[in-house]
């Protein structure tokens, strides 16, 4: 063992067995000499879940990765203290939660929701397994239900009591976090319950909350979803209310009709491949060919997509230096472009801008009608498939809106026009990184609000990846309606203007 015995380093356990703790700023490095397969554990504060001292004993329990690639696992470590080192080792373990928890909650208080059927149905297991064994470790207060059938979640929620609980861990797909979100919603008091931040583990086949919040190298790891619950800070995202039939629910991640509905509703008999299923599905989809039969018509406030992604990065700069400085992230501060419904719009179509009150004058032939008295535009193209949401990841394989901003009140909506099968097929190279959207034939709109008119009567509608009727519908957005936990206070995914991209 190379540890020696500084102000930083604890040594804990028999000779010959013993294990060295050092704490460097935030840097945590674990030796056990007599751990032949992992002796050297490097980490940080932010993953170390509990240091204490207690009957003599120093015990440490962290998630940690073999190498910089490796998922996250769960170390524990503990060892014996000699009588004459005890003082020091208490103040060593206050100083290692002290950094652990700066600014958080210690004992927290979770209400669990396992929905054992979701994804390749590993949920309990994961829960039971690893989960569960975080939350242990972490001292939090947990109240656990395994969902026994489908709206069971949104039951719950609609009945939830607001006082008992600082978060909602949600160990499933997208599905179940729909289910709590129009929960809350039924709830005597919604504002409240959306306060209550949710935070998604994920065990379901897309997870693209899960994506989203912890980027594609944790977004499927269930360890950095359980610390997320424990460690991440509130986050508000926008959420979308979908009005069809004079009956409202809503969205936190996208509706979709064509192509993506068709693949996404189409493949639930595929599901023990997880996210697979939706790469298959695509192909099917492709090869039918077949035109979206809906009409498109939005409220657009931006269409210039550089302009979009120079305002993503701007966003992000100012979220990443209000996260380092503790600060909750306000829906306020940060969006640019907001957008009121007293204010009008100003917006960009075909590069030339426009407002609520000027005709439009495109460079470029436009793919939207002239505005009408109310601000509506009708998208004019022969449609493969209409995708709008929040969030860049819709699904690992597929950036549908990289450059989405959580809390800007606005939706962003993607009309792919019917194109070349080969057009098609090449837009899935690069997909996992949002190439796509810088496709000719992918119109790329940020709009207030959105409706979808079907002059056919059969096809499918997806909302957060469930089925609803195929039939008119009309979205709106709420800025910053909803609250997640999130280890960095922006999605975590990059993108980038095609020459500031880093070379792949
Ligand atoms: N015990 C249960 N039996 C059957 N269905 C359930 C049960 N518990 C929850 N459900 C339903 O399972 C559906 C799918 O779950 P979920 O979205 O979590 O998984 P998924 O579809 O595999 O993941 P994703 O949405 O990320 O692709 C949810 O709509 C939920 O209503």
């Amino acid at each position: 063992m190379t540890a020696h015995s500084d102000a930083n380093t604890l040594i804990v356990g028999a000779q010959g067995r013993s294990t060295a703790v050092t704490l460097t700023g935030d840097s945590l490095l674990v030796q056990r000499n007599a751990d032949k397969r992992w002796p050297r554990v490097e980490s940080n504060a932010y993953h170390v879940l509990w240091a204490e001292l207690k009957g003599g004993l120093f015990n440490l329990s962290f998630l940690a990765r073999r190498s910089a690639e490796s998922p996250l696992a769960l170390v524990h470590v503990s060892g014996n203290v000699r009588i004459d080192a005890l003082e020091r080792t208490a103040s060593f373990a206050t100083r290692l939660m002290d950094k652990a928890y700066a600014g958080l909650k210690r004992h927290k208080k979770l209400k669990v929701l396992v929905n054992p059927k979701s994804g390749p149905g590993n949920g309990i297991a994961h829960y039971n397994e690893r989960i569960e064994p975080v939350f242990h470790a972490a001292r939090c207060i947990v109240d656990s239900t395994f969902t026994s059938y489908g709206g069971h979640a949104q039951e719950l929620m609609r009945e939830l009591d607001l006082d008992q609980y600082d978060a909602i861990v949600v160990v499933s797909g997208d599905g179940s976090i729909h289910e709590v979100i129009n929960g809350f919603a039924e709830h005597r008091d919604p504002e409240q319950a959306f306060r209550i931040p949710i935070a998604p583990v994920p065990s379901g086949s897309g997870n693209g909350l899960s994506l989203n919040i912890l980027g594609v190298q944790d977004g499927y790891d269930v360890y950095a979803g359980a610390l997320n619950a424990i460690k991440g800070r509130p986050m508000h995202i926008d959420l979308m209310s979908v009005t069809q039939n004079g009956q409202r629910s809503f969205s936190f991640m996208s509706q979709t009709v064509g192509l993506f509905a068709d693949l996404d509703l189409g493949t639930e008999w595929m599901r023990c491949l997880g996210s697979q299923r939706f790469v298959l599905g695509y192909i099917f989809g492709i090869l039918r060919k077949t035109r979206c039969p809906v009409q498109l018509s939005l409220k657009v406030v931006e269409s210039d997509k550089r302009k979009m992604a120079q305002d993503l990065n701007t966003y992000r700069a100012s979220a990443k230096a209000q996260y380092a400085q503790h600060s909750p992230i306000s829906p306020s501060a940060q969006a640019p472009t907001p957008w009121t419904a007293t204010s009008g719009y100003a917006s960009t179509i075909g590069g030339t801008t426009v407002n609520s009150t000027t005709p439009l004058e495109p460079k470029r032939p436009s793919p939207v009608s002239e505005l009408d008295a109310d601000g509506w535009v009708t998208f004019t193209k022969p449609l493969s498939y209409v995708y709008a949401g929040k969030g860049p990841y819709v699904s690992k394989d597929l950036m549908q809106f990289p450059v989405s901003i959580p809390d800007d009140g606005l939706i962003d909506v993607v009309a792919q026009e019917l194109t070349t099968r080969k057009a098609m097929i090449d837009a899935m190279e690069g997909s996992e990184h949002g190439d796509q959207y810088w496709m000719d034939t992918q119109h790329y709109f940020r709009a207030a609000a959105y409706r979808i008119e079907p002059y056919k009567a059969s096809g499918c509608f997806s909302v957060d990846g469930e089925g609803y009727p195929f039939a008119s519908f009309e979205v709106e957005c709420h800025r910053g309606m909803a609250t997640v936990l999130s280890p960095y206070g922006y999605y975590q995914a990059e993108f980038y203007l095609p020459e500031d991209a880093p070379r792949k």
